[in-house]
């Protein structure tokens, strides 16, 4: 959460000449409300149910950039569908630079809101082990969207320039 996944998707989209979709803000077109509105108004279960549906359409899309909601790669179905059909990077930051970051995510991300600070430092760690199943893996420390954007791109060129060695 907050760690630069819609900015920076957003960016390799553009990079890649691809369609971007960012799975919450597809579930705020979806109900006509912000994400905090559907927290306060149906309760997180239900986000975490509609999320689950939507998610696991949406990583079927081929061709696209996709950027889910950090507290989805939890949910096992998730995890599986974007593993399955989808080249999945894991943006690593460490807690001590997230946490600068804090005071620009509060009012937008509800699952921060009611939490101590320490409850917020359980939670990043708790959520981890989760993040560890990827198919690349990033640290985003000290970089600018624009480079974990251009980062990513060069790695996907690299990759498919070595998956087909004659298309250049
Ligand atoms: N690499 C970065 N360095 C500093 N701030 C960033 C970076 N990437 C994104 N941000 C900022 O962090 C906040 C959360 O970014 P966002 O793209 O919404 O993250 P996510 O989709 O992972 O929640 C925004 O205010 C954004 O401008
Ligand atoms: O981590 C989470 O549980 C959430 C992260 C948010 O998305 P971002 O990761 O884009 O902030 C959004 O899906 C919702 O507020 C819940
Ligand atoms: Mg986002």
């Amino acid at each position: 959460m907050g760690v630069g996944k819609t900015t920076i998707g957003e960016l390799v989209a553009k990079k890649l000449y691809r369609t971007f979709i960012d799975v919450d803000k597809e579930i705020e077109k979806d109900f006509g409300m912000t994400i905090p509105e559907i927290f306060d108004q149906h309760g997180e279960p239900f986000f975490r149910d509609y999320e689950k549906k939507k998610t696991c359409l949406l990583a079927q899309e081929k061709l696209k950039v996709l950027s889910i909601g950090g507290g989805a790669f939890l949910n096992p179905d998730i995890r599986k569908a974007c593993l399955d059909h989808c080249i999945v990077f894991y943006l690593d930051v460490a807690w001590e630079e997230w946490k600068e970051r804090l005071n620009l995510l509060i009012d937008s991300r509800p699952i921060l809101q009611s939490k101590d600070i320490s409850e917020i430092e359980e939670l990043f760690y708790k959520r981890q082990s989760a993040y560890a199943i990827n198919h690349s893996k990033l640290s985003i420390n000290h970089r600018s969207a624009e480079e974990v954007a251009d980062f990513i791109v060069d790695s996907l060129k690299y990759a498919w320039e070595l998956y087909e060695p004659n298309n250049v």
